[in-house]
């Protein structure tokens, strides 16, 4: 049968999206379930792994009905995910030993203490490109083996599995055949060495985390296995494409040249530039991560994580209650003429770059008698731009490479006033396409390259089209006047705890 689709698996941080790609890049049908966010002390998030699984498997034959096709004319599978997120499971049982521990959670903040006191801070930055911090998922296994009792003799006697997400969906699609992942996702571990492509057994050594458990690090986009049929309506579809959502979405903005960049705002908010061969040293609290291995190479780039975005919006809504729906957001913020003085700083989980400082916590600043909600609301999406103004001008800082315009995509740019705000900022224009789901394109894109859905990635740059250009309308000083006031905030709410 004629194959004429590609399926994407986006296990994002809130929820678990399928969505159906014809050769075009156009989207057939989408499917997505949220799933419980676990809270179980302030500043620890955690997931269900096996709520993950069902919501996930859930959305794919939801997809294939809602596109009322036949499973046959699927050539193949891409799965992106949530990076950094782990969870340690019993490859007899195929139960995890404990939840899911998500990238913004803060309950290893000691353990990375520990290790910045023994000096190692050089050690793990030189050879992962990361800094020691919570969010990266080393730490986390290890407070799994640390914390869950037996997990640590079972994982030595090799009974235990370790995974981030995309690794935990393969082994459940494959029937526990196939424990792999990508070098994108590898590269958030914290234990892998970037420079040379392996799993590093000084820093595993470091963490005391049995290598035995970790799973085999393959290039992006190649056929790793084929799912078993009773996941996907009686049929064996392979499995040929993997990255990190972060850099999927770099791969499916087409940013394929050194130089190039995009700002993905979702539940957090993520800036990345492909550095191709080069690995810059971020002299401004940056990250340097691998963005895919396609074609016998790896590419690099530099990251700006920004831990909290689209989910202070959430915040409004959930916590707060001063919004209905997140788009709603743009309606009361549009009736105020500017934040007039309020700043909101959401460093609910500390703050990631350039300031890294997992002791601050949230604040709102310069309010008056006067200040409505409106304000507020208005200030928080003013957060996601400010937040993006300090990883770009550290990320041109960096490498040399001043911006001419900023891809944007991401849950959160359909919101025009905060569009507006951000290219008013930045003093570029911000260009928004109409597949604003570039996540699960670029793992789409993977996956197709693999199985000659698709050529090559050049075959890939026409399909990208532009829905809305954002034209900066901001004069130098009121631009400068603003900033300066973020960043005199952000001071006030370091180092808090
Ligand atoms: N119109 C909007 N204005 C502001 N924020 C929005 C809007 N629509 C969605 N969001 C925010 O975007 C996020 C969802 O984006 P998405 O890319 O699906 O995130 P993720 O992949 O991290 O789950 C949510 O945090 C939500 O609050
Ligand atoms: O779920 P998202 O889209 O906010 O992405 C989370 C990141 O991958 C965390 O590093």
């Amino acid at each position: 049968m004629e194959k004429k689709y590609v399926l994407a698996l986006d296990q994002g941080t809130t929820s678990s999206r399928t969505i159906l790609f014809d050769h075009d890049s156009n989207i057939v049908a989408v499917a997505q379930r949220e799933f419980t966010q676990i809270f179980p002390k302030p500043g620890w998030v955690e997931h269900s792994a096996n709520e993950i699984w069902s919501t996930q498997v859930g959305t794919i034959s939801e997809v294939i009905a809602k596109a009322n096709i036949d499973p046959n004319e699927i050539a193949t599978i891409g799965i992106t995910n949530q990076r950094e997120t782990a969870v340690v499971w019993d490859k007899t049982t195929g139960q995890p030993v404990y939840n899911a521990i998500v990238w913004q959670s803060r309950q290893t903040m000691e353990i990375c203490d520990e290790l910045k006191a023994k000096g190692l801070a050089d050690t793990f930055h030189k050879k992962t490109g990361l800094l020691i911090d919570a969010y990266f998922s080393g730490t986390k296994v290890k407070w799994i083996l640390d914390n869950i009792e037996g997990a640590r003799e079972k994982a030595e006697a090799g009974d235990l599995l370790f995974g981030t997400m995309d690794t935990w969906l393969i082994w459940k699609l494959t029937g526990g055949k196939v424990h792999v992942t990508d070098y994108s996702n590898a590269s958030r571990t914290l234990m892998y060495n970037i420079r040379e492509l392996k799993w590093d057994d000084e820093l595993l050594g470091h963490l005391n985390i049995p290598k035995c458990m970790l799973p085999e690090v393959k290039p992006s986009s190649e056929v790793y296995g084929v799912t078993i049929p009773s996941v996907t309506q009686g049929v064996e579809i392979p499995i040929s494409g993997i990255a990190g959502d972060q850099q999927a979405a770099l791969f499916g903005q087409t940013c394929f040249n050194a130089g190039m960049a995009k700002n993905t705002y979702g539940t957090g908010c993520f800036m990345l530039m492909n550095t191709g061969s080069q690995l810059y040293d971020s002299k401004n609290g940056l990250l340097t991560t691998i963005a895919w291995g396609l074609d016998n190479e790896v590419v690099y780039a530099l990251e700006g994580s920004i831990f909290v975005a689209g989910s202070a919006i959430q915040w409004l809504r959930d916590g707060l209650k001063i919004l209905d729906s997140a788009p709603d957001s743009e309606y009361y913020a549009g009736k105020v003429k500017n934040a007039e003085g309020v700043y909101v700083v959401p460093a609910f989980v500390g703050l990631g770059a350039p300031y890294w400082d997992m002791k601050s916590r949230g604040a709102i600043f310069g309010l008056t008698r006067g200040t409505s909600k409106n304000h507020i609301i208005r200030a928080t999406l003013d957060s996601l731009a400010y937040q993006t103004k300090d990883v770009l001008d550290a990320m041109q800082s960096d490498s040399g490479i001043k911006l001419d315009s900023l891809k944007v995509d991401g849950g959160a740019v359909a919101n025009n006033l905060m569009m507006q705000f951000q290219s008013d900022l930045l003093g570029v224009p911000v260009d928004r396409p109409k597949v604003v789901e570039t996540t699960a394109l670029g793992a789409c894109y993977l996956a197709g390259i693999a199985v000659g859905f698709w050529k090559n990635k050049e075959e890939l740059i026409n399909n990208w089209q532009l829905d809305r250009r954002f034209e900066p309308n901001m004069g130098e000083e009121e631009r400068n006047e603003l900033y300066v006031g973020w960043l005199k905030a952000v001071r006030r709410t370091m180092n808090w705890l």
